[in-house]
């Protein structure tokens, strides 16, 4: 059998972000004002810093307001929530974004809690986690659903497909596994207490990793012809002092079962920010009371 289909992120997420661009021009004409994305950093982690500076390079790049907030690592969790407090009473802002993880004297909860839930474009609120498992329109968590719309590009309609999710966190698994079931795929759910894992995944047309383990899922996990959506974003010693970024999936392996795959980089990160982009451009219809057509 032939390699698999490479699954082009970067070129959906680069066509998504275009879409929105045109939305956001759109917007404007209409409601005279363009929507704002506000996304607040706490501490300075390398990676998040440089996650946060994306964002608000694609943000400017659709026509949006950028506003871009950075507390100290030390900040206490009263300056976070009063922060939070102005961006939600802010009528040019539309999207609240607070980047995670947070310092540990900082609650994520009481935090996710606080953003206002027609502002949070993440979709972590418990108003639109409730909405995206009882089917009401609201905010579904970026990662997921650019890993549903590559799905959906791919394989057209999934109804009926037999899909396993490994992961089950709140930002990741959970929702994905909702959005996949939402589309009517046979659902498995696997975690660290999932007992013969190799041998669910290989019952399935499609697998989702969110594991956070550099190549933990094997070639020979997969079903051939499967479509493997690699979500792991792992930096890894690559030799000679320099990192590379690695997924979940081993992906040479994997390359020579399924039938198409993502690459890391190049695959699910850039179809984050460019979800971001357009769930703040709903945002900002929602705010406006203006009806959103796009994608
Ligand atoms: N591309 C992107 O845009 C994004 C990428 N990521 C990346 O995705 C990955 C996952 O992120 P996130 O969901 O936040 O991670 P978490 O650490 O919150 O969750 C990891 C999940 O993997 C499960 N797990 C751990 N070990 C095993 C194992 N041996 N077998 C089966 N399951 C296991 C855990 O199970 P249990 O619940 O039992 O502990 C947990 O549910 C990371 O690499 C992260 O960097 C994250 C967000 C966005
Ligand atoms: N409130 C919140 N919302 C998030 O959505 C959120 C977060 N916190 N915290 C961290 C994770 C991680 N995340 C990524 C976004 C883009 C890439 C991305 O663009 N990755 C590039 C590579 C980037 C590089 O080279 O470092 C790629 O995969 O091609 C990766 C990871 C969003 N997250």
């Amino acid at each position: 059998m032939s390699d698999a289909a490479i699954i082009d992120g970067k070129a959906h997420a680069a066509a998504l972000r275009a879409q929105v661009a045109d939305g956001v021009a759109a917007f404007a004409a209409a409601a005279g004002r363009v929507p704002g994305l506000a996304v607040v950093l706490v501490g300075e982690d390398p990676a998040s810093q440089v996650y946060v500076r994306s964002k608000g390079q694609a943000t400017e790049a659709a026509g949006m307001a950028s506003f871009s907030h950075r507390l100290p690592a030390e900040a206490s969790e009263a300056e976070l929530l009063a922060l939070i407090a102005l961006l939600n009473a802010d009528s040019a802002v539309d999207g609240i974004l607070v980047q995670l993880p947070l310092p540990h004297q900082i609650d994520e909860d009481r935090v996710i809690a606080a953003i206002h839930p027609d502002k949070d474009v993440d979709g972590f609120s418990i108003a639109n986690v409730g909405r995206l498992s009882v089917g009401q329109p609201g905010f579904v968590p970026c990662t997921p659903l650019g890993c549903a719309m590559l799905l959906e590009d791919r394989l057209g309609d999934l109804a009926g497909l037999d899909a396993i999710v490994i992961g089950r966190s709140n930002i990741v698994g959970k929702p994905m596994a909702q959005l996949l079931l939402a589309r009517n795929c046979t659902v498995t759910i696997a975690h660290s207490r999932t007992r013969d894992l190799a041998e669910k995944v290989r019952r399935a047309d499609i697998v989702v990793a969110a594991v956070g383990r550099p190549h933990f899922v094997r070639g020979d996990w997969i079903k051939p012809g499967a479509t493997v959506i690699d979500v792991g974003i792992n930096r890894i010693e690559a030799g000679d002092g320099k990192t590379r970024l690695v997924g979940d999936v081993a992906f040479d392996e994997a390359r020579a079962v399924a039938g198409a795959i993502t690459p890391v980089p190049g695959g699910v990160g850039p179809m984050t920010i460019a979800v971001l982009m357009r769930n703040t451009l709903v945002a900002a219809h929602r705010t406006a009371g203006l009806p959103y057509t796009g994608i």
